[in-house]
């Protein structure tokens, strides 16, 4: 079925071209990495970095979003600013050999006017900045009705280190439906691997992972990253007790790691809104676990003082 039927659900065109327009602004990652010329300024705080490949990225997926689907909203991490081309040069993502992305029933009936976008062009930009390249993603994040519905994650230095093998990959999901792009594996038996932030860790960060007793902490960038590890068998759970991530940070992650049979939610276990009005940050944490794991018991391990320190 081509991309431009329109007898193929809404969903699945949007995941279709969003995979198309995450690879694109990977290839504008790796261009201005390789040119070197970052061009960074300081956002919030010494830790809150902005490049230029995070500006020119969200100008590549929002302008070629908004193109083919004008009636979404659409919200970037970089701002209303990095949202629109001088140029008038908008990448096309009807160009590309769409991908066949099987949409649940619950959700072939969506109307654009529905769908809100939640648009991270590039996490982990501090690791992007200290050439901790594989740490770093694009994440498009689907939502309706306040739920992440599905989701992007484009890695674009995947296989970096691997001369001769296929650089950067794409992963999608659709809740109740598929993951696709990668081999899913469950992680391993009679251990408890955590993963967490290396860039933004605090007291009740480290107090939360010594609660749940890991065997083994993995102190790594972006939460693309983080969920990518849990996808791939290679951690059990995601803990974040701190207010730093953004609805941009978790609803493709979340989309396609529940897709996949896991759970992503606030430290407290309460589910993270997604609808357009929604504050941005996620204040009360991330805590997400891998298929087969019981989220509720990490929830119920996690301190009452560190869930009375994240306040809504
Ligand atoms: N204090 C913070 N300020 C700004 N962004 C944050 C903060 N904490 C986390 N983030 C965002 O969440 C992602 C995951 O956090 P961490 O790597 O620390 O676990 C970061 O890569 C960053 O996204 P981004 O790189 O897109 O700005
Ligand atoms: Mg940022
Ligand atoms: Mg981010
Ligand atoms: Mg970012």
């Amino acid at each position: 079925m081509s991309l431009a039927s329109h007898t193929t659900p809404l969903l699945s065109r949007i995941i279709s071209s969003s995979v198309a327009a995450a690879n694109q602004a990977g290839i504008i990652i790796r261009d201005i990495m390789k040119k070197g010329e970052l061009g960074i300024v300081q956002k919030e705080s010494a830790r809150d970095l902005q490049t230029e490949a995070d500006r020119a990225a969200q100008r590549c997926i929002i302008t070629s979003l908004n193109k083919h689907f004008p009636k979404m909203t659409i919200i970037g991490e970089e701002g209303e600013v990095e949202s629109s081309l001088a140029s008038g040069q908008v990448f096309d993502t009807s160009t590309h050999t769409p991908i066949n992305v099987t949409c649940p029933p619950t959700l072939t009936s969506l109307s654009e006017e529905e769908v809100v976008v939640w648009v991270d062009p590039l996490d982990g930009t501090a690791e992007y900045t200290q050439g901790l390249l594989d740490h770093v993603t694009v994440l498009i994040g689907i939502a309706s009705g306040g739920k992440a519905i599905g989701g992007v994650i484009h890695q674009p230095y995947y296989n970096y280190q691997n001369p001769g093998s296929a650089l950067g990959r794409t992963v999608w999901g659709v809740v109740g439906g598929e993951v696709g792009g990668m081999a899913m594996v469950k992680p391993p038996p009679g251990k408890l691997i955590v993963t967490t932030t290396r860039s933004h860790s605090s007291s009740t960060v480290n107090d939360a992972i010594t609660s749940v007793s890991p065997t083994e902490v993995l102190r790594v960038g972006g939460a693309g990253h983080k969920v990518m590890l849990l996808l791939e068998g290679r951690a059990h759970v995601y803990i974040f007790a701190s207010p730093g991530c953004k609805k941009w940070d978790t609803c493709a992650p979340q989309a396609i790691l529940e897709a996949a049979g896991g759970v992503l939610t606030d430290i407290k276990g309460i589910p993270i809104p997604y609808h357009a009005t929604a504050p941005h940050r996620n204040s009360t944490g991330v805590l997400a676990t891998a298929k087969g794991q019981d989220h509720g018991t990490f929830v119920d391990k996690i301190p009452s003082h560190v869930k009375d320190n994240l306040k809504a």
